[in-house]
């Protein structure tokens, strides 16, 4: 039979390993450091213990807080999985060319991450763009980039989405530029992962401001300036996985997703009469600098998240992109309403019941197999 070692398995034979060592009065090598324990005890046994645990869980001193983070570092790559191979990113645009010749878009979060990669794609294929958030230096650099590359315009705009006086101004800075657009996408977001017993009320009013308040500002300003104009558009909301489900550790952000969610299905309903149509993405874990440096800042969570994808990697920006631009584009007139997760099958792999069993070998199947047929009766 197979000896399937898992992390939790390891853990546990470790600490019995370090007790055992620890009351003797041994020394106990784990990841380069030594522990000697000084005096046979249960407190230095659990101190020992704790300290293996910590170092396994997150593999980094202390010191090197300032190196491991991402926002001043490299990101680094967790390995993706051996099926990841069957899998490659196709990051080519997919539409044709000039599939947004003559539209606007408008791009909230546009300067970064997934709403640039969305922006790019956009203005690749036409569109001229209008990008807001409040960092006006990260948006007039990602314009000047995309622009270069597309030939065609982006016009960054400073707006804080909170504040729903500084969205109208933003908003009548675009009809100046570009008048309204045919094409929004409501991507700006805040997050971090904070045990919820930590949470101060700013802290979850913050981030509900900017993912739920924030969309419903752009949303329903834009809507009515559309409605009053009687002009169509699309609009598609990127919310996440975990909008679903829940999700422990990042409840403001969940409670704001979810809300989201309803914000955009009940507009589908009421303002289709109007020319309005409504879709949302959920993306699942995607490698960009304001979400890891957020959710994964010590880099220890990506390896355990690869593992539960299927697909064997996490997704990129362009895999976002073709989808939003799709979604956004005019071969999905009669798409509304919809909600599409692109996660490399990661919401089904963490549901199902008995998913684990993927860790089950082959020569263990053959024993549960036996064991099943042995039953006789009820
Ligand atoms: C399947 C994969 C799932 C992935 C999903 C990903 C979802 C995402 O949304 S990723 C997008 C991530 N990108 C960003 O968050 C970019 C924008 N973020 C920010 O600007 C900041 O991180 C922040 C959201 C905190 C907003 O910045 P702002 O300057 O406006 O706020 P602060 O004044 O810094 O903080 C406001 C209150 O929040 C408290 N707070 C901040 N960080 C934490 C933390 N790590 N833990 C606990 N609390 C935190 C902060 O203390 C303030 O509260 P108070 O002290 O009571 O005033
Ligand atoms: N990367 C991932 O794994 C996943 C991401 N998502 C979603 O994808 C979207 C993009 O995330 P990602 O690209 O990863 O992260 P980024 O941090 O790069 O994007 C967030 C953007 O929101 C803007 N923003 C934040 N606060 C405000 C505000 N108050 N007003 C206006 N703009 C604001 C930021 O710009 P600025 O700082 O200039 O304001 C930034 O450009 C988000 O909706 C996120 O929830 C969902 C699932 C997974």
């Amino acid at each position: 039979m197979n000896f399937d070692l898992s992390h939790e398995k390891l853990f546990t034979y470790l600490l019995i390993l370090c007790s055992i060592i620890i009351s003797f009065g041994g020394v106990v090598r784990t990841h380069k450091t030594t522990y000697r324990a000084c005096a046979v005890g249960r407190l230095n046994m659990a101190a020992a213990a704790a300290v293996v645990f910590r170092r396994n869980l997150f593999p980094l001193k202390l010191g090197q807080k300032a190196c491991a983070l991402h926002s001043s570092c490299a990101l680094r790559d967790a390995d993706p999985l051996p099926q990841a191979s069957f899998f490659p990113p196709n990051d080519a645009t997919m539409l044709p060319p000039g599939s947004f010749s003559d539209k606007v878009a408008f791009v909230t979060g546009g300067g970064t991450g997934l709403g640039r990669a969305m922006t790019q794609g956009l203005s690749q294929l036409g569109a001229t763009c209008v990008i807001a958030s409040r960092k006006l230096e990260v948006l007039q650099k990602t314009a000047e980039e995309i622009t270069a590359q597309t030939g065609n315009k982006v016009f960054p705009v400073a707006c804080d989405v909170r504040d729903p006086a500084a969205v109208a101004q933003c908003l009548d800075q675009m009809e100046k530029l570009t008048g309204l657009p045919d094409v929004v996408i409501n991507n700006a977001a805040g997050n971090f992962v904070s045990p919820s017993e930590k949470l101060s009320p700013n802290g979850w009013k913050t981030i509900v401001d900017i993912v739920l308040n924030g969309t419903a500002f752009v949303t329903l300003e834009l809507g009515k300036r559309l409605i009053r104009q009687d002009k169509g558009a699309s609009f598609l909301a990127i919310t996440t996985i975990y909008a679903e489900s829940g999700s422990g550790f990042v409840v403001p952000s969940a409670s704001a997703k979810a809300g989201v969610e309803a914000l955009y299905k009940s507009l589908a309903a009421e303002w289709g009469r109007y020319g309005l149509r409504f879709n949302i993405i959920q993306p699942g874990p995607i490698r960009t600098k304001g979400a890891f440096s957020r959710l994964d800042p010590t880099g220890a969570f990506e390896k355990s998240m690869i593992g539960r994808i299927p697909v064997g990697r996490l997704g990129t920006p362009n895999e976002i992109k073709n989808l939003a631009l799709y979604m956004s584009s005019h071969y999905a007139t009669w798409m509304s309403g919809a909600v599409v997760r692109l996660d490399g099958g990661e919401y089904v792999s963490m549901a199902g019941e008995f998913n684990d069993l993927r860790k089950v070998s082959k020569q263990q199947w053959d024993l549960i197999e036996a064991m099943i047929r042995q039953t006789k009766g009820s």
